[in-house]
């Protein structure tokens, strides 16, 4: 979908993209840096808006740098800050922007209507844009951007500005462009945990540079963690104590996470008798019932600790929001409250 070649940009005394070589298949893709990474910079060299100070790309096989108006014809692009005419539905700005991309009256119309009912938008796109929330004209950008039915859409921090219920919203929108539609999608984010939720594949910048490119199971690989869920008994009124404290007579190196879970320390090549056979015969022997023993994986955000090359780098997460600040459930724990919750 997009490769990159050695590709800068310099602004007076900022280099925001420097030497910046990455290739991005089809799926959904997150490009996350913390602010000024250089992530807004990138789309806008791709889609040939900005020239670049030197290096290549190439958008669906396309140079960015000569073809600019082609790969627009085939790209969606949600930009970060809106410029929304006020006084205008969303249904006619819609309409008017799939003109633009050479739709005739009939199909921008059909394609219009369509659109705003897959982004959420219903009897609201009648409404001038003026009197829209800001989840609301998240939408309409994310509608603009899909209305030509684009083999790609380049997402610039398409949950800026919405409260935790409208991020969420709209990311299960950004999976269904791509599930639903088989557009892939490049969406840009500060928020690694966002990303963690819908991407495939994670591409990290930081400064202009490439930090990692990866698939998304890359970033949040099996750990040696087991964790273990079990049920209180009469006899251990709490069985997640229990269990942890039999595991450390038996020599386990566990830990408790605060909550139900009980982490094991499985060592490399103990997987067998030494690791989750004593975990079952130590249940087994307390009369607990086991609810679930399974590997962690890493989250994303435990991934930063390194660069590429081995070197520490700072988190590229500055999370704006208090509610973002909190650090999302690891899966583990979430698919536990999920359960408790049913
Ligand atoms: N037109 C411009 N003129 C001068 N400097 C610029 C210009 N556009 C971007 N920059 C600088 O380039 C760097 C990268 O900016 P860019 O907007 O690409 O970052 P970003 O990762 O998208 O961050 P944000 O999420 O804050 O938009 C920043 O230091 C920014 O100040």
């Amino acid at each position: 979908m997009i490769v990159t070649e050695g590709l800068s940009k310099r602004y007076p005394g900022v280099t925001a993209l420097d030497r910046l070589t990455v290739s991005i298949g089809p799926g959904v893709t997150g490009l996350v840096g913390a602010n000024g990474a250089g992530k807004s910079t990138l789309i806008k060299l791709l889609l040939g808006l900005a020239p670049a100070s030197e290096g290549t790309s190439l958008v669906l096989g396309k140079d960015s740098a000569t073809e600019g108006a082609a790969i627009r014809e085939q790209v969606g692009y949600m930009p970060e800050h809106d410029c929304l005419p006020p006084d205008v539905p969303a249904t006619e700005f819609v309409v008017h922007m799939a003109r633009m991309s050479g739709l005739p009256r009939a199909a921008a119309r059909e394609r219009t209507a369509d659109t705003l009912r897959h982004v959420g938008l219903y009897e609201e796109r009648y409404r001038p844009m003026g009197g829209y929330s800001t989840g609301m004209k998240q939408r309409v950008k994310l509608a603009q951007a899909l209305v030509h039915d684009p083999r790609l859409v380049l997402l610039d921090e398409p949950t800026n500005g919405l409260d935790p219920a409208g991020r969420d919203e709209m990311l299960a929108l950004i999976r269904r462009v791509h599930t639903d539609f088989g557009i892939s999608v490049l969406t840009t984010s500060h928020l690694l945990g966002e990303l963690e939720r819908v991407s495939d594949h994670v591409v990290v910048i930081d400064g202009g540079k490439l930090l990692r490119s990866e698939p998304i199971g890359g970033f949040t690989s099996s750990t040696t963690t087991l964790a273990v869920e079990v049920t209180d008994s009469d006899l251990h009124p709490s069985g997640a104590t229990s269990l942890h404290d039999a595991l450390v007579t038996a020599g386990v190196t566990v830990r408790r996470d605060g909550g139900q879970l009980v982490m094991v320390e499985i060592p490399p090549g103990e997987a067998g008798e030494r690791g989750y056979d004593t975990v079952r015969d130590t249940i087994t022997d307390l009369g607990l019932g086991l609810i679930r023993m399974e590997q962690r994986r890493r989250r994303i955000a435990e991934v930063f600790s390194t660069r590429a090359d081995g070197s520490p780098a700072e988190p590229p997460t500055a999370p704006t929001a208090p509610a973002a600040a909190a650090p999302a459930p690891a899966p583990a724990a979430q698919e536990g409250a999920d359960r408790r919750a049913e």
